[in-house]
């Protein structure tokens, strides 16, 4: 069996090499020449999946190793009977812990406390719902809007979309979607900044054409947000420097790149993959973990209030700033360069992992409760 993978999938050759022969390509240079006679397609979410790429093929199943399915036309592999499988909830504690990272550093900037501020989740899936957890750990007031799940299960805690833009942070984490009852394609638009709480940070780690530039780029301008958090952009790789420049945290959609959730998303297409040809799996999430580079933090390291100890443990684990930083000499590149620059720091993202990995050790009873909340070991 030929299976084509995208290389930015880890381990891909390694863990799939057990099912047939593994050959690897840049995700945004997949052809159909390529495709002609491989029966296994694997892809991130930079491959466009459709009758453009797989009409001529012989394909047979299709996966993602993302939670978006954006690029997928699952419609159309349903039609032709080609196997498909996602990763749903594969890093969605990734970018849980993102946000939580994002929010401490903005909120030191800004010499607030976030147990006296507010966040609006919209879309409370996988990603959403473990934000809503680690935000209520940190003693925030969560306003949750979530229209699908909202006429679904008819619980008042879902929320107007104005109530959640009400709130000190913004955050959405919905899919991109064009169609249906709750489109999300441009969501964040002039409208959606006009009803924002005046002062709020607005955060995308959803995708960027969820956003309109031009709004975002004008509610920076005229005051209407105080801070700005951008993982995802209009037109990646190709993305906007005005908005770099306007953004108080800027990333090249690293929010779900912890090694735990990118091996989480790998094993869980190849045990999909495994299942559709009826293949015993050998092959396990533990098989390509390595240690944690932080094992142990002493609290008695951690200095300041309370709010800034959290910060410094959750600094110590993953480093937003460092992304926000090497994203930032993407303005360093000709122009030409600038969108291979984007993807040149996505490939080669270096190992973070995820906050459970640390445990720290000494924490008061309140610290450790908050530090528990978002993720970490405590002792
Ligand atoms: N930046 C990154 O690295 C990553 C980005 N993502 C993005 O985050 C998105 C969300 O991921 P999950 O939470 O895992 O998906 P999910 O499918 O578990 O949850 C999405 C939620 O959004 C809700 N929703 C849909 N339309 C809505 C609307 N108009 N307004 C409010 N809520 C709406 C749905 O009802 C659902 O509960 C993904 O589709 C993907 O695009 C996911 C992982 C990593
Ligand atoms: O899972 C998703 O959805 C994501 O957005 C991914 O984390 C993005 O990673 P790539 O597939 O673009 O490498």
């Amino acid at each position: 069996m030929k299976i084509i993978a995208d290389s930015n999938i880890p381990f891909v050759s390694e863990c799939f090499s057990s099912i047939g022969e593994v050959q690897t390509a840049p995700g945004r240079q997949m052809s159909p020449e390529m495709l002609k006679d491989a029966q296994v397609l694997l892809v991130r979410s930079v491959t466009k999946v459709g009758p453009g790429l797989l009409e001529a093929s012989d394909v047979k199943f299709a996966a993602t190793a993302t939670i978006g399915v954006d690029h997928i036309d699952q419609q159309w592999l349903e039609q032709k009977n080609i196997g498909f499988a996602s990763a749903p909830g594969s890093n969605a504690n990734s970018v849980a812990e993102y946000i939580t990272a994002a929010m401490l550093k903005i909120a030191g900037k800004q010499g607030k406390k976030l147990s006296d501020c507010s966040i609006g989740i919209i879309g409370v899936g996988n990603v959403g719902s473990r934000v809503e957890k680690k935000a209520i750990s940190l003693d925030m007031k969560v306003v949750l809007n979530d229209p699908p799940l909202a006429r679904k299960t008819a619980d008042p805690k879902y929320r107007p979309l104005e109530e959640a833009l009400g709130c000190d942070f913004v955050t959405i984490h919905t899919p991109l979607t064009r169609d249906g009852q709750d489109p999300t394609y441009h969501m964040a638009d002039r409208e959606f900044f006009s009803k924002i709480k005046p002062g709020a940070v607005f955060m995308n780690t959803a995708r960027g054409a969820v956003m309109e530039t031009a709004a975002v780029e004008n509610a920076v301008k005229e005051a209407k947000i105080s801070g700005l958090v951008l993982d995802v952009w209009e037109n990646e790789p190709d993305i906007s420097m005005e908005m770099l420049k306007l953004a108080d945290i800027a990333t090249p959609h690293i929010a779900g790149y912890s090694f735990d959730g990118k091996v989480a998303g790998m094993i869980m297409i190849y045990d999909a993959c495994c299942r559709h040809f009826g293949i015993e799996p050998s092959r396990k999430t533990a098989d390509f973990l390595p240690r944690a580079s932080v094992p142990f933090i002493d609290a008695a390291e951690l200095t300041g209030d309370e709010q800034s100890r959290i910060e410094a443990a959750v600094s110590r684990v993953y480093d937003i700033m460092n992304d926000d930083s090497e994203l930032r000499k993407i303005t360093e590149q000709d122009a030409g360069q600038r969108p291979v620059y984007f993807d040149m720091l996505r490939k080669n993202y270096p190992v973070r992992r995820e906050f459970t990995n640390t445990k720290v050790k000494g924490a008061n009873k309140g610290l450790a409760r908050k530090l528990s909340g978002i993720g970490f070991q405590v002792e």
